[in-house]
């Protein structure tokens, strides 16, 4: 009998097409995700070699990162470089025979929700994209790597890949979330037990009671951010809810070719005594809302809690470059994280910008105003999302509530597009990235989750989400 293997044995086994002696695999690829930011030096390879796109429908490309936001898109990109940038997936796909989601189309969003929504991604499969947060689709049971420019290139002519295969490690979450606290909250609080560089050399499962009794919403959040805890990709083992989430997707199998596939997607789990490198255990029972206080998403702390002292550091070099951190960030060891006041609030995000997260703020914002210190936007991560959120009333409720309503992409996330933070401007984000200037030039990012961003906008400062009545 054979050893009993993780689920990432088994995706990583299933799609070997051949194996070196040193372990180097050469991986199959089902799916491959394109967008503007990391796609145009490929293209320009496969052109200058005279090659084609090797699995054409095995590739979607989608406009995200640097798409304008402001309902003035249509007529236009005004900034010339998001224009070129555009422009040339646009052309690329074209010219390579691809399809694409433009930004006037219902479809487009950010990469990471397009694919989930489009049932593009589904489980069992390798998910590639040259995108970091690619494994945000190991929600689904998918292997999900992001990938370099030089590997878009070579998945575009050969649909594969060459990789090592990595460690297995198990995040187990036990017992229940509180009232309150969220799949950020449990991503957030993995990342500061483990550090950025915790799940290095390995492939991290969620599993547990917790896990299990998120929407498909929150395990993609979950995924999403464990590429900030160093690991290589993050996988959920599927199930009913996985199943459910996708079969009415527009590229999902139907009928005869459903039940075939869903009786695949049930042998897509851990066997029992399979081997972990490496176990970490939480319970999410003793969870409280996290709010990031640093420039790295392991710098995070209790909204009960203050910020803490890089004194009581040991290691020389870290308490330095925490010590830079609070100095980056305009805050004091000792202040009640409750007490920091906010400029912007930006909801949104492949981590954080799905119809659950956006419904999550409409319950907390709904009959009450922004306060007059804060300035608030709300992204939604795709067009279907948008086009949800108003068939549900929810933009009627965030326009009262005095929230920017914005078109989909990746938006203030990152600033490659015009919604950038002002030096020094202070912000409660829904997104995955806190490092200095991520969200603008000496802009300070707070990450937390949607229902705590949108009660730190209507009260201006940070509250914990539950005392809100
Ligand atoms: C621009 C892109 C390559 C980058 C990534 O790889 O993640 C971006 O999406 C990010 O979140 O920083
Ligand atoms: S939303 Fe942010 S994290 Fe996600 S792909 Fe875009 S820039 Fe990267």
């Amino acid at each position: 009998m054979s050893a009993p293997r993780t689920l990432y044995d088994k995706i990583f086994d299933d799609h070997i097409v051949s194996r070196q002696e040193d372990g180097t695999c050469l991986l199959y690829i089902d799916r491959h995700l394109v967008h503007e930011v990391t796609s145009p030096q490929a293209f320009e390879g496969l052109r200058m070699a005279g090659r084609k796109v090797r699995a054409p429908e095995k590739t979607l490309a989608v406009v995200d990162h640097n798409v304008p936001t402001s309902p003035d898109r249509h007529q236009g990109i005004k900034n010339e470089e998001s224009r070129i940038q555009v422009e040339a997936l646009a052309n690329n796909a074209a010219e390579f025979g691809v399809e694409y989601y433009s930004e006037k189309d219902v479809r487009q969003g950010i990469v990471h929700i397009v694919g989930p929504e489009q049932g593009f991604t589904l489980p069992g499969m390798t998910i590639v994209c040259g995108d970091s947060h690619t494994s945000t689709h190991g929600a689904f049971g998918a292997l999900a790597h992001g990938i370099g420019t030089s590997e878009v290139e070579h998945v575009l002519a050969t649909q594969t890949l060459i990789q090592k295969k990595a460690k297995n490690m198990l995040v187990r979450v036990d017992g229940q979330l509180p009232e309150g606290v969220t799949a950020k909250d449990i991503i957030l609080a993995i990342i500061g037990e483990i550090g950025t560089a915790g799940g290095t050399g390995h492939v991290i499962e969620f599993a547990g009671e917790a896990i299990r009794s998120l929407s498909m919403e929150g395990r993609m959040t979950i995924c999403n951010m464990t590429i900030e805890g160093g690991a290589r990709a993050g996988l959920i083992a599927p199930d009913e809810k996985t199943f459910e989430y996708i079969k009415d997707k527009p590229r999902a199998p139907k009928g005869k070719a459903l039940d075939m596939a869903i009786d695949y997607w049930k042998t897509l789990y851990t066997e029992e005594g399979a081997h972990f490198d490496r176990v970490v255990v939480l319970d999410a029972a003793n969870l409280p809302p996290i709010v990031s206080w640093g420039s790295s998403p392991e710098d995070v702390v209790s909204v009960e809690g203050t910020v803490p002292n890089p004194d009581d550091i040991e290691d020389e070099t870290k308490r330095s470059s925490k010590w830079r951190a609070l100095d980056y960030m305009g805050l004091k060891p000792g202040t009640k994280i409750t007490d920091i006041a906010i400029d912007r609030v930006f909801i949104g995000s492949c981590t954080n910008g799905r119809i659950e997260d956006l419904r999550a703020v409409a319950a907390v914002v709904e009959g009450r105003k922004v306060a007059s210190t804060v300035s608030a936007m709300i992204v939604p991560g795709s067009g279907l999302v948008k086009e949800q959120a108003e068939k549900e009333g929810l933009d009627t409720i965030f326009k009262a509530a005095g929230f920017d309503w914005r078109e989909p992409g990746c938006s203030m996330c990152l600033a490659m597009n015009d919604d950038r933070l002002k030096p020094g401007e202070r912000c409660a984000s829904t997104s995955n990235r806190n490092f200095e200037g991520r969200q603008g030039f000496k802009g300070r990012t707070h990450l937390v989750s949607p229902a705590m961003a949108a009660a730190a906008a209507i009260a201006g400062h940070f509250v914990d989400i539950r005392d809100w009545q």
